[in-house]
């Protein structure tokens, strides 16, 4: 599949509707000779209804296959002879890691690890038969009751991809080319603003097979947060990122005030969002231009800046090993001992 399909096909919200099945009727049946001893009401219950149920599988990639409106299967009816119904099977909507569900703006779920599962909407409870009322006052009963409707919900899915470190940058910059450099990940390169619409992760490997996930992202601009370029809706795909890698133009003037703006941005997305744990990272150092901007933007910022050319792979050694010091860094933080990341 080329690649503007898969950008096509990305999908990171839906809103789905989803109705639990209903119960199966319960029968109203007797066999032979009622009011006899031997005889009476045998009229079973109906089956529940299915239920609907959202599960995180690492194999989907996208919410694009999700549909918006699920139905459970309906419980069978019960029969004669005590036959009791059968019950609906449950109804699975396969999501990506890093889904959540929301209902009405608010976070109902969070479907992180892969089988993880969330109970959407609960099937409807089967009817009864009319030998569920059998009793020593009624010993012929016909009552038999109907099954009781499935739950009904409206949700949205939203999905937030999962990575360690996040590559943040205006359009341009070269996050792609980089995330190709130092990854096994493909995501379209080319020499004009916006190529990437969705996020890409790549994974980083070491020799000690620790691996470091790092996403790709559109690239953000002035004024994103008043909608401008892609606005910064995407920017939920680094909300988890416990590190942020800034990548900057260094060929373009005053660099650093790339940074100020994409730290702006960041924030009005989230306020504190851009003082995560980062690095900077300045991009096509191939170049004579970005070469004399170097030392002016190491004057202007405090944090650790990593020159690096995407194009030639120049010292994006450099670039790996911090991201591996950023990433154990992280570990030892967490003082559970669980690598545990989200
Ligand atoms: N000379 C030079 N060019 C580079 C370097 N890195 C990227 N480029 C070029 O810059 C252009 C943009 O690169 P991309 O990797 O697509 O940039 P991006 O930041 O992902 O852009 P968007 O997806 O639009 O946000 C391409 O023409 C790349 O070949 C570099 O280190 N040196
Ligand atoms: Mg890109």
């Amino acid at each position: 599949m080329s690649e503007k399909t898969l950008t096509r096909h990305f999908v990171d919200h839906r809103r789905v509707k989803l109705v639990a099945g209903s119960g199966g009727k319960g029968a109203c049946s007797f066999h032979s000779e009622p009011r006899k001893e031997w005889g009476g009401p045998d009229g079973g219950n109906g089956g529940d209804g299915g239920s609907v149920i959202i599960k995180a599988d690492r194999f989907v990639k996208s919410l694009a296959h999700v549909v918006p409106v699920y139905k459970g299967e309906d419980g069978e009816s019960g029969g004669n002879k005590n036959c009791y119904g059968r019950n609906g099977r449950p109804t699975y909507i396969s999501v990506p890691l890093g889904t959540i569900v929301k209902e009405q703006g608010k976070t109902i779920a969070d479907l992180s690890e892969h089988g993880q599962e969330y109970l959407a909407v609960f099937g409807g409870t089967g009817g009864k038969g009319n030998r569920f009322f059998l009793s020593n006052e009624n010993r012929a009963p016909m009552t038999a009751t109907s099954g009781m409707e499935g739950q009904e919900r409206v949700l949205q899915l939203e999905l937030r991809t999962m990575a360690h470190a996040g590559l943040v940058g205006f359009p341009n910059s070269g996050k792609s080319s980089l995330l190709r450099a130092i990854s096994n990940a493909r995501p379209a390169v080319a020499a004009y603003p916006f190529t990437t619409l969705n996020p890409h992760v790549g994974i980083v490997k070491y020799r000690d097979h620790e691996q470091v996930a790092v996403a790709d992202i559109p690239g953000i601009i002035c004024g994103a947060h008043l909608n401008r370029g892609l606005g910064i809706s995407f920017l939920r795909h680094i909300e988890r990122c416990r590190f942020l890698l800034f990548v900057l133009d260094l060929s373009t003037p005053e660099p650093w005030t790339q940074l100020q703006h994409l730290r702006y941005e960041l924030d009005q997305y989230e306020p504190g969002l851009s003082q995560r744990p980062q690095a900077i990272i300045a991009n096509k150092i191939d170049l004579p231009e970005a070469r004399e901007n170097l030392q002016t933007l190491r004057s202007h910022v405090t944090e650790r800046v990593i020159p690096v050319s995407a194009l030639t792979g120049q010292n994006t050694e450099e670039l790996i090993l911090h991201l591996r010091e950023l990433y154990d860094g992280f570990l030892q933080v967490d003082s559970s001992g669980r690598l545990t990341w989200w």
